[in-house]
């Protein structure tokens, strides 16, 4: 079986919690790196982010890497690897779709593409924004969407607008060829099956906190 055959059989198997926790034992394994370090362990990596060696190990499978006993795992290949894996070595060109307080932040930052998305353009209907750039990225009239989806062949979109024309936005996505959502608006947008939606809330981990912050002081 070719590399990327193996490596597309596995991911269809591969949890979401997995998936979510590789950027992070990828950090942190980069970090053990600078530090000088050749190799790593799981019981490293745990000792750093506080979650089990065992699951560690078992999620780094998915990804085809097995560490020596003792010694464990190089730093180089397993960084390389993941890189591979999680897709952040080859740039995913994205849209952004409303370019406000949130929008304009994103576009803003640069770390972005170091996770593989590259916004390469963002759409705005106010006068004031259309015509003008942020951080090298040209902001255009949201009707020009169409035409230049297809000459940029860009795929996913983000959606960073207003909660009530939402789903309006992500309908005009979808027909214009836009396959993955990156949907930061509260609303619950419906698209085809073969969508892809990733929900993102800052606030949902406020949330989280606060609850735990109360059971904090309470104690
Ligand atoms: N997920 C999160 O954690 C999070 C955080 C902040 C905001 N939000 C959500 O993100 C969205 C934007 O919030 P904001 O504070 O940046 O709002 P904002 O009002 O500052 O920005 C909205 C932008 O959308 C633009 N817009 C309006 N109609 C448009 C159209 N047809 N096509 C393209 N752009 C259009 C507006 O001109 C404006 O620039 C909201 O839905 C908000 O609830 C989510």
């Amino acid at each position: 079986m070719y590399m990327a055959e193996r490596i597309r059989k596995n991911m269809d198997k591969i949890p979401e919690p997995t998936l979510r926790r590789l950027p992070w034992y990828l950090s942190n394994v980069k970090l053990m790196k600078e530090k000088g370090e050749k190799y790593v362990s799981s019981t490293q990596i745990s000792k750093q982010i506080n979650i089990d060696a065992s699951q560690i190990a078992k999620d780094l499978s998915y990804v085809a890497v097995t560490g020596r006993t003792r010694v464990g795992y190089e730093i180089d290949r397993l960084i390389q690897v993941l890189e591979d894996f999680l897709g952040f070595t080859n740039l995913h060109k994205a849209y952004l779709f409303g370019v406000g307080s949130l929008g304009g932040a994103l576009l803003r930052d640069s770390g972005l593409s170091h996770f593989g998305l590259e916004i390469v353009g963002a759409f705005d209907v106010n006068p004031n924004l259309v015509g003008t750039e942020i951080n090298g990225i040209p902001i255009y009239h949201s009707s020009e969407f169409e035409s230049r989806r297809q000459q940029d062949g860009v795929y996913i979109g983000i959606l960073t607008v207003p909660i009530n024309i939402a789903q309006e936005i992500t309908d005009k996505m979808v027909e214009g060829g836009i396959c993955a959502i990156w949907n930061f608006t509260p609303f619950r947008i419906r698209v085809p099956e073969h969508i892809v939606v990733q929900n993102t809330s800052l606030y949902a981990h406020l949330a989280v906190m606060f609850n735990r912050l109360n059971e904090t002081i309470k104690k």
